[in-house]
């Protein structure tokens, strides 16, 4: 059967055609730096040439009618028609009370609605990308993997917040964690690379890109993660603030009158690394910023790696010590700097990265350096290959 894959990210949207007789990947391909200048399609079809396509695309509907499009272009596609897809994997990013995967229904996609003031930058998003599918492939099952499941093992001292218990129940506010699949698959991995049972580590794995957070494993079961009751906690971000004192919000809008809806906007699409930079949500543009002197942007880079640090020290505190730790994402797979500088002075923690090593971008490589207590890899991501496995078992399941 051919499982298409769609991953609908903050800033862009990736997707991969599967034929899961072996796991073969028909095409891949990605639309990146939706919503700000420069977007791009970048289509990878296996054994042909790659197809890239600028265009300004400011919202994911556009961008997954383009990945489909790809799919069947007269040159560059992979499929004659689109009822070669058996069934579509979708990830949406909060599942709420869901704990496993569900099929695309009218009630369902009520749900994942309902949800979307929860994740504004990501289920709304993904709503769109299923109704392109709807649309274009009317008959074909839709699955949603939610970025919730793997962090549902967390403890109730990780994921419950000091407020009144009785209100939390009744909302439903909790820490939900989020990109679990991702943190789940390089886990998993890095355990094979270290050939021993995930369950027999303690793995800290940063996944940095548009939206970034940091997952601190144990016993094969997430045990405490950065993102919170929605995506916008945690580290500094593209577009979003991460965690500030929370007295801010009521503080502000006292003072300037903000709405909830002003301060949603300005916590999840004006701050983070865009806010503080004043130059873009992109760390390219930042890193190049940098390097033309634009102090802004070097204090936007100092505080994200700064917060990064503080994740990683107190995981290592929550597990008690450190064997792996992991870098994945369009930052944490592609930047030498971004990793360079978080590792910097972590020496006492056992983690130490080879200079040489850690020039890789975009592939699974050590990058420990000789002697060092902690191994450190860069892996990769493969959101796309763990939705299609579940979506297979979903379909398969009847
Ligand atoms: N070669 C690169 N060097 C530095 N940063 C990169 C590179 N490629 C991608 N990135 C950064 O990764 C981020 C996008 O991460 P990604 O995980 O793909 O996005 P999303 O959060 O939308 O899923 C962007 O900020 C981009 O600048
Ligand atoms: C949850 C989240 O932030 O996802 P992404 O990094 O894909 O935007
Ligand atoms: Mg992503």
């Amino acid at each position: 059967m051919k499982i298409l894959v769609l991953n609908c990210g903050s800033s862009s949207v990736k997707y991969q055609l599967f034929d899961m007789a072996d796991e073969t990947v028909l095409a891949r391909g990605l639309v990146e730096r939706i919503g700000i200048p420069g977007s791009v399609l970048t289509h990878r079809p296996t054994g042909k040439n790659k197809l890239v396509r600028e265009a300004e695309i400011t919202d994911h509907k556009a961008a997954v009618r383009l990945c489909l499009e790809a799919l069947t272009d007269q040159q560059h596609g992979v499929i004659k028609d689109y009822s070669e897809i058996g069934a579509v994997g979708h990830r949406i990013v909060h599942g709420g009370d869901f704990c496993d995967s569900v099929l695309i229904t009218q009630e369902t996609k009520a749900i994942i609605s309902d949800l979307v003031k929860l994740a504004p930058l990501h289920n709304g998003p993904g709503l769109r990308g299923i109704e392109a599918c709807e649309a274009i492939l009317p008959a074909t099952p839709q699955v949603a993997v939610f970025d919730t499941a793997f962090h549902q093992s967390m403890p109730p001292h990780a994921y419950t917040y000091s407020l009144p218990y009785e209100l939390c129940q009744r909302h439903h506010i909790r820490r939900y964690g989020f990109h679990g699949t991702s943190h789940k698959y390089v886990a998993l991995r890095a355990a094979n690379l270290v050939d021993k049972p995930l369950a027999e580590l303690k793995v800290i794995t940063c996944h940095l890109g548009n939206g970034s957070s940091i997952t601190a494993v144990k016993n094969g079961r997430s045990w405490d993660t950065s993102m919170g009751f929605t995506p916008l906690a945690g580290l500094t971000m593209g577009t979003r603030c991460g965690d500030i004192d929370p007295a801010i919000v009521t503080f502000l809008m006292e003072k300037e009158g903000y709405t909830p809806a002003d301060m949603d906007r300005l916590m999840n699409r004006q701050s983070g690394v865009l806010g503080v930079s004043g130059v873009s949500s992109d760390f390219r543009d930042i890193e190049a910023a940098m390097a033309e002197g634009n102090e802004r942007a070097r204090l936007a880079w100092d505080i994200f790696v700064h917060t990064a640090k503080k994740y990683i020290g107190a995981y290592v505190a929550v597990l008690n010590g450190l064997d792996v730790l992991v870098f994945t994402a369009g930052l944490g797979e592609n930047s030498p700097e971004a990793r360079e500088a978080i590792c910097r002075d972590m020496d006492y923690l056992g983690i130490k990265i080879d200079p040489g090593e850690n020039r890789v971008r975009g592939q699974e490589k050590e990058i420990t350096a000789p002697g060092a207590r902690v191994r450190t890899f860069v892996i990769p991501t493969n959101e796309e290959l763990m939705i299609a496995r579940e979506t297979m078992a979903f379909v398969q399941a009847g």
